[in-house]
């Protein structure tokens, strides 16, 4: 369920009329995603413009002083040919506008789905995808912090405490460790740009083997590219037991290395920083877990999944990309 807000017919009318987009034909709550309220709308549209947009209303987990990095990085990347939505600025100008008390922001509504079973072509794509979108953001004027770095990780899983990560799972109390240790790592040497830091497959649309659109860039900072073609190694190359698949991982970096070869540097630390990678998401699910009633609607991540594929890429170690 991702409708956490109720907006009636008019509030919506009413909303859409702030735009020059036409006026309201529809909207639909979305029934994807986990943080915040998305509607699909269809206006009647207005001087050969689209029909079709995403309302977002922003519900939690969001500062809103980070919305003008987040919906101008957007339109920055759009307006270099990459394949991101657009924000529709309303009759003001404005990014985003506040109903009900929240901030709200009408986007472009992109086609394509997200895979499930990711393919080897489909990874080379994204990877291809990724790293335009690194090259198109860097002279991107703006940047944000990465609220959820090396050192946030180790901090949320040190604030779980290792007893109540053991009620998780035995094996979790040791991620608090590895966590530390990444947290050491210095990888301010390596290359920067704006990143999007959470290109799981469900926030990739895609029709067959081109991808249509990146989307959800809510956790998107200014950081080590290498990180982010980190997670997405982390996030796209496994298959549902877990195992590492060899074909996409090599698919997913020869994509990306088609358009933004690595340093040397970059490659030597992959393992590495995969693995941080992989504690980012053990300590965001740890916490979602522990903090989620067992009777709660949302379905729990688990912080497991992530937890095993850190330990394919610490057995794998530094020969990973070599
Ligand atoms: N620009 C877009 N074009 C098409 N569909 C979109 C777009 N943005 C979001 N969606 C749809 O809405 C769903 C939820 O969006 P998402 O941003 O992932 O929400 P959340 O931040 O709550 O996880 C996506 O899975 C996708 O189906
Ligand atoms: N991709 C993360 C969860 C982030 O949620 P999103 O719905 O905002 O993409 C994970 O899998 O843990």
């Amino acid at each position: 369920m991702a409708v956490y807000t109720h907006l009636g017919a008019e509030d919506l009318a009413q909303l859409i009329a702030q735009y020059d987009v036409g006026e309201l034909v529809s909207a639909k709550g979305i029934a994807e995603g986990v943080s915040n309220s998305n509607w699909l709308v269809e206006t009647t549209g207005r001087n050969g413009g689209g029909t079709r947009f995403i309302l977002t209303l922003y519900e939690r987990r969001i500062d809103y002083a980070d919305l003008p990095y987040f919906l101008d990085l957007l339109d920055h990347l759009a307006g270099k040919a990459c394949p991101v939505p657009r924000t529709m600025h309303d009759r003001d100008g404005a990014s985003f506008r506040m109903v009900e008390g929240k901030a709200a922001a009408l986007i472009e509504f992109l086609p394509g789905v997200s895979p499930t079973r990711p393919t080897p072509a489909q990874a080379r794509a994204v990877g291809e995808v990724l790293a335009r979108l690194h090259l198109a953001a860097e002279d991107f004027p703006r940047s944000r912090a990465n609220a959820m770095d090396f050192a946030a990780t180790a901090a949320i899983l040190e604030a779980c405490g290792t007893e109540r990560l053991a009620t998780i799972n035995p094996a979790l109390p040791a991620m608090l460790d590895h966590a530390r240790t990444a947290a050491a790592l210095d990888l301010t040497a390596l290359p920067q740009s704006q990143t999007h830091t959470d290109l799981f497959p469900d926030n990739v649309l895609m029709l067959g083997d081109r991808v249509t659109g990146l989307i959800d860039f809510y956790f998107a900072c200014t950081g080590p590219m290498v990180l982010d073609l980190a997670v997405t190694h982390a996030a796209w190359c496994f298959d549902a037991a877990n195992a590492y698949r060899p074909d996409c991982g090599a698919a997913l970096v020869q994509g990306y290395q088609s358009v933004r070869p690595l340093e040397a540097a970059e490659r030597a630390l992959f393992a590495d920083v995969a693995k941080g990678a992989c504690l980012r998401f053990v300590a965001s699910r740890a916490e979602d877990w522990l903090d989620t009633p067992d009777d709660a609607l949302v379905t729990r991540k688990d912080p497991m999944q992530f937890a095993r594929r850190w330990q394919f890429y610490d057995q794998a170690g530094d020969g990973l990309l070599a």
